[in-house]
């Protein structure tokens, strides 16, 4: 597999064991700036343990990662800190922390990584995060408990974009949504992407996510990535697993549901 200057994240290799589970044995897998990168599977075969690996929070068992060129696991603290801080990162469970307002979560990597500013300058980037991830100004005040579903996805969503990363990951940001607030979640990634040059990892189970805004698809199965490419490369491909789901009924909808909205959507009339 060769790699452009436009790699920023680099996995070769990889080996993931728990036990005598191997999770992930020789997996390969490019993510280039500014694209959306789909990651799929079958329920267990890895995608959150490869998120975890990438973003430096599972030392791998064998293989590399690099990002920005860098391999994570050969810097020192300071180096590999300052690596991090440019990740963005939404786990599955949006993992907020329930005794604090929205804002004040937005603020805990502030807090972190930026103890030179004042708590008005970090209220002010707090606001600005909430109002960046489509919140009303008021969600800042609440307690996650107050929200709605999908309204603490943006609140975690406002957190990871604290400190203007430059890789989102998202595991699984849509599920437990239903089609029209993940529609809108949808076109809320795909704008951030447009507006701020933002590279995003997206692990996700939506055939509709992976159609209306996906510029590649990495597939994962057999422990590896099986086929990492733009979705009608990825259609073709011949395996059991991707016939069934891309040719099954729900992708066959998700497709024609697609068909009938591309041209808007391409025109930014749909954003
Ligand atoms: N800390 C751990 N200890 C032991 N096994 C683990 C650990 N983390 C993950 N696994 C195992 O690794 C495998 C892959 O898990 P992972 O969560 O990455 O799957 P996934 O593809 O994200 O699945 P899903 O789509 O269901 O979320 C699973 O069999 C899981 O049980």
């Amino acid at each position: 597999m060769s790699t452009t200057p436009d790699t920023l994240i680099q996995v070769r290799g990889l080996v993931n064991q728990f036990g005598t589970q191997r999770v992930h044995d020789g997996l390969d897998l490019d993510v280039r700036r500014g694209e959306i990168l789909g990651v799929v599977g079958g329920s267990g075969t890895g995608k959150s343990v490869l998120m975890r690996s990438i973003v430096g929070l599972r030392p791998p068992d064998g293989g590399s990662v690099k990002v920005f060129g860098q391999q994570l696991d050969a810097l020192d603290d300071r180096a590999r800190r300052a690596i991090e801080r440019r990740f963005g990162v939404l786990f599955q469970d949006g993992a907020l922390f329930s005794s604090l307002t929205v804002g004040e979560n937005v603020e805990v990597p502030l807090r972190e990584y930026h103890p030179e500013l004042d708590a008005r300058q970090r209220d002010l980037i707090a606001d600005l995060k909430v109002g960046l991830a489509g919140l009303p100004e008021s969600a800042g005040d609440k307690f996650p408990s107050q929200l709605s579903g999908g309204m603490r996805k943006r609140a975690a969503l406002a957190r990871s974009l604290a400190l203007d990363p430059d890789i989102l990951f998202l595991d699984e940001p849509t599920a437990g949504l239903d089609p029209i607030g993940a529609a809108a979640f949808d076109r809320l990634i795909r704008t951030l992407r447009d507006a701020l040059g933002l590279t995003v990892f997206l692990i996700t189970h939506d055939l509709d996510t992976l159609y209306s805004i996906c510029d590649r698809v990495a597939v994962l199965a057999e422990r590896k990535v099986l086929v990492c490419a733009p979705l009608p490369e990825v259609e073709a491909f011949d395996h059991p697993w991707i016939r069934d789901y891309f040719h099954g009924p729900r992708g066959r909808a998700a497709q024609a549901a697609t068909a009938s909205q591309a041209v808007p959507d391409r025109q930014g009339t749909d954003r």
